[in-house]
């Protein structure tokens, strides 16, 4: 199902926030502390001729570390937004953020993320900022690419990988770089089925191998929520409920319905 298409009325119902986190994710792991935070974050697109666009109202979310979140809602209602605030691109109007460092954002656009001509290259490019041995540079590389399942493709040029697989290159590139937060943006929206599957499984390994990272990632894909142990649905600039993924599931249906009812009597 993808919510991309959906315009609910704003407010037409009314939600609580969903206050109680998951303590263990989806594979039993316990959480230690919080790797993302937001409190009353406000945002406005500043423009010369128009009137302010104010997009982020009073949003605060918690993400415990280790976990898988998902930030989901209908178009324009801030998603990516509030995702480049948490990765430092953007600067609230007020409100604060605490993301564990080191964090990594990756685009929407496979071919935005890769810029060296073979696999390995690329997931070492970011290294060369870090004085590492050689020895230590190929054993990062190589735990990168087994952790997102492109083991096999070290030696491959990136120009004949898919979209899915350039996807996975670039979070390769984030661990390898021992990232602590992974920010994921719309990762699957130019991608064929069996690409996006690829790329989520990928996360989900990531985060099953590893106590150390935690992962949020935007998307209009309701069945996405199978992969996640937690996420925020937001509308109209504001987060309307955040939970464990099963809960945020059966209430983004349920606004569905009750759309779809109003819609069709
Ligand atoms: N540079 C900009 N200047 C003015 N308004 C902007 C700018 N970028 C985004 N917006 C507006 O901010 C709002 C939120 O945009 P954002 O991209 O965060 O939403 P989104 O939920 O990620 O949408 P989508 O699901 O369509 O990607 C939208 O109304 C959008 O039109």
């Amino acid at each position: 199902m993808n919510l991309s298409s959906l315009s609910f009325t704003p407010h037409h119902l009314v939600a609580p926030i969903y206050s109680s986190l998951p303590t263990k994710t989806t594979r039993g792991k316990s959480v230690d502390g919080i790797a993302i935070e937001g409190r009353n974050l406000n945002f406005s697109f500043t423009a010369r001729q128009t009137k302010d666009v104010h997009v982020l109202r009073d949003c605060s979310i918690r993400i415990p570390s280790g976990q898988f979140w998902m930030l989901l809602g209908p178009n324009g209602c801030g998603k990516s937004t509030l995702l480049k605030i948490l990765a430092g691109l953007f600067t609230p109007t007020s409100g604060t953020v605490y993301v564990k460092e080191p964090k990594s954002f990756v685009f929407q656009n496979p071919d935005h993320q890769v810029v060296m001509p073979t696999v390995d290259s690329d997931v070492a490019f970011g290294l060369g900022k870090i004085n590492l041995a050689d020895d230590e540079v190929r054993s990062r590389v190589s735990q990168a690419l087994h952790a997102v399942g492109l083991s096999d493709y070290m030696k491959r040029s990136v120009q004949t990988l898919s979209g899915g697989q350039k996807q996975r290159v670039a979070i390769a590139g984030a661990l390898a770089e021992a990232c602590k937060v992974l920010l994921l943006d719309e990762l699957t929206t130019f991608l064929d089925e069996t690409d996006q599957v690829g790329v989520i499984k990928a996360v989900r390994n990531c985060l099953d191998t590893s106590e150390e990272v935690t992962a949020l990632w935007v998307t209009h894909r309701l069945e996405e929520l199978e992969y996640a142990d937690g996420a925020i649905y937001m509308e109209d600039g504001k987060v309307v409920m955040q939970g464990d993924a099963a809960s945020i599931r059966s209430f983004i249906e349920a606004r569905q319905s009750a759309y779809i009812n109003q819609i069709n009597p």
